[in-house]
């Protein structure tokens, strides 16, 4: 009824039923097809902004540039997206209350890990290379045959370790049971957090909280993993001789923290089992989903192959620089094009309105209302892309290569403003694979990186191709979320 009566208060359209059974029941319904019901909203409503009846709660929908960009710019204490994240997750049972508002994580990723690029790039690349020597290489009967592997669960594995190489080091990024709990602390919160949400009534979340972290203790391992390497690296940076302190995450997350936690290892256990929220199935997905296209379509795997050969030359990867990497603009823009195809779901970018908030073309909404953007409608919008269901590797390269000299790849100027935003990195109103405005994903360089690394060693190595020939693993729907498909094969075989 709530929820009901703030709604009539916008005045804001929306498709199907009225009443306020009867709208439940239309959220019911819209809940097994939620991406049609948004698609089928924004064809109804154009540019204007709607409501869209999700389980439980209505939300208001934005796609017009003026309206996401009005919102994704709007201060913290007007717009939420803590809250929001809070709220819709139930963090407050799922990660712990103490732990709810500290994000100095954040500050971490958006100077030191992006300061320190060049640095750990080496070692990213030698723990992929590796990566696919323990846990591709295995799999394959025999050098020369094709071999069916299970992309997601494979590449979820060889991202954790490379992510964590970064994050924590050797040996723990190798640690079975370290990246067992980082990944799947990820799909747990994701998964039980809306369930005590929309499934719970109030007076039995807390309950439901304390069962969740009671069964997963996802805390209490994190701190058996990192407690000894915390003591240690205190005791080596309050005696200056005990050698050089490890240039990763753990000393980054140990320097940013408040001066009361500096050294708190409860806090820091929490920190980063956040990073590894925010970092893993992000790239796990976006890169399962590149592959699934480039099996379906390997006749871009020669196009890619002759450029990153060019560009990265034949030496060990672990020579390769960010700046050949940035030239290899085919590769940017073959996952860049999965990326809009192939996001995370139907409605991103959450922000709770935490004060009276005024769109540009007048239209209120009042405090406890819940914001979103209709990514895929923006990202399948034809007056934005040309053809825009098609998939096409070279969309963005080919833009890029029209303002630039292709033949000239040494003075191609990636910096340019208007090559920025065609890059997998650049972001805009139109494209919002990583968000964009104030809350835009700081880790997205870091993720750029790995990606191209990925799938350069990928096409180097090895020949991909679906089971049947052509045809793409159908991504899987929950609500608004999308997952590249969990279960499905790529045939694959390693070049002689
Ligand atoms: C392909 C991989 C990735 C994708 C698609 C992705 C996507 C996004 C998106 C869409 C947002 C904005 C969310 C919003 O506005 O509500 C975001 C935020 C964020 N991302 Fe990423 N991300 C990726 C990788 C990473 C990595 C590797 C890290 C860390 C190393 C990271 C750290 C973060 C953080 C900390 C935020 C929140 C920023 C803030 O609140 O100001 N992401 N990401």
């Amino acid at each position: 009824l709530y929820e009901r009566g703030r709604r009539k208060q916008l005045e804001l359209p929306s498709l199907g039923f009225k009443g306020i059974w009867a709208s439940y029941s239309s959220s019911v319904t819209d809940a097994f097809r939620a991406n049609e019901a948004i698609q089928e909203s924004c064809r109804k409503y154009g540019d204007r902004l709607f409501t869209f009846a999700q389980v439980g709660q209505w939300v208001v929908v934005v796609k017009a540039k003026e309206f996401v960009q009005d919102y994704y710019n709007a201060p913290e204490d007007v717009l939420s997206m803590e809250i929001a994240a809070e709220e819709l997750l139930q963090l407050h049972y799922t990660v712990g209350r103490q732990f709810c508002h500290e994000i100095y994580h954040i500050s971490a990723i958006k100077t030191s890990l992006n300061q320190n690029l060049t640095d750990v790039l080496p070692k990213m690349v030698d723990e992929i290379v590796r990566g696919y020597a323990d846990v591709v290489a295995p799999q394959l009967a025999d050098g020369s045959e094709w071999t069916p592997i299970r992309a997601l669960d494979t590449f979820t594995r060889i991202i954790c370790r490379s992510s964590n190489r970064i994050f924590v080091g050797l040996p723990l990024c190798r640690n079975e049971d370290y990246c067992q709990l980082v990944s799947q602390f990820s799909s747990d919160v994701l998964l039980y957090g809306p369930i005590i949400k929309f499934l719970l009534p109030a007076f039995l979340r807390p309950l439901a909280g304390a069962i969740f972290q009671r069964v997963f203790r996802h805390h209490q391992r994190m701190l058996k993993h990192l407690g000894p390497m915390v003591m240690d690296r205190w005791k080596r940076k309050s005696n200056a001789d005990d050698g050089e302190i490890e240039n990763d995450m753990l000393t980054w997350l140990m320097d940013t923290a408040p001066a009361d936690q500096e050294y708190s290892v409860e806090s820091l256990a929490m920190r980063m089992l956040n990073v590894n929220f925010v970092a893993i199935h992000t790239t796990s997905k976006s890169f399962t989903h590149a592959l699934y296209h480039l099996a379906s379509k390997p006749f871009y795997i020669p196009i890619l192959r002759a450029e990153i050969q060019k560009c990265l030359g034949d030496g060990h990867p672990t020579g390769w620089t960010k700046e050949a990497l940035g030239r290899c603009i085919k590769l940017d823009s073959f996952l860049k094009e999965s990326q809009r195809l192939n996001g995370m779901g139907a409605l991103w970018m959450p922000r709770m309105a935490m004060d009276h908030f005024v769109f540009s073309d007048g239209t209120k909404i009042s405090p406890g209302t819940f914001v979103v953007t209709a990514a895929t409608a923006v990202h399948e919008d034809d007056e934005i892309y040309e053809r825009p269901l098609d998939f096409d590797g070279l969309r963005f390269s080919t833009i890029r290569e029209l303002r630039n000299d292709p033949n000239d790849l040494d003075h191609f100027e990636p910096d340019s403003d208007n090559d920025w935003k065609h890059r997998l990195t650049g972001t805009s109103p139109h494209c919002l694979s990583f968000g964009g405005g104030r809350h835009i994903c700081p880790g997205r360089f870091f993720a750029s990186l790995e990606l191209k690394c990925l799938m350069a060693y990928l096409v180097l190595n090895y020949d991909v191709k679906t089971p049947i020939e052509g045809v793409r693993p159908a991504d899987e729907w929950f609500g608004p979320m999308s997952n590249p498909a969990r279960n499905a094969e790529i045939l694959f075989r390693k070049i002689v």
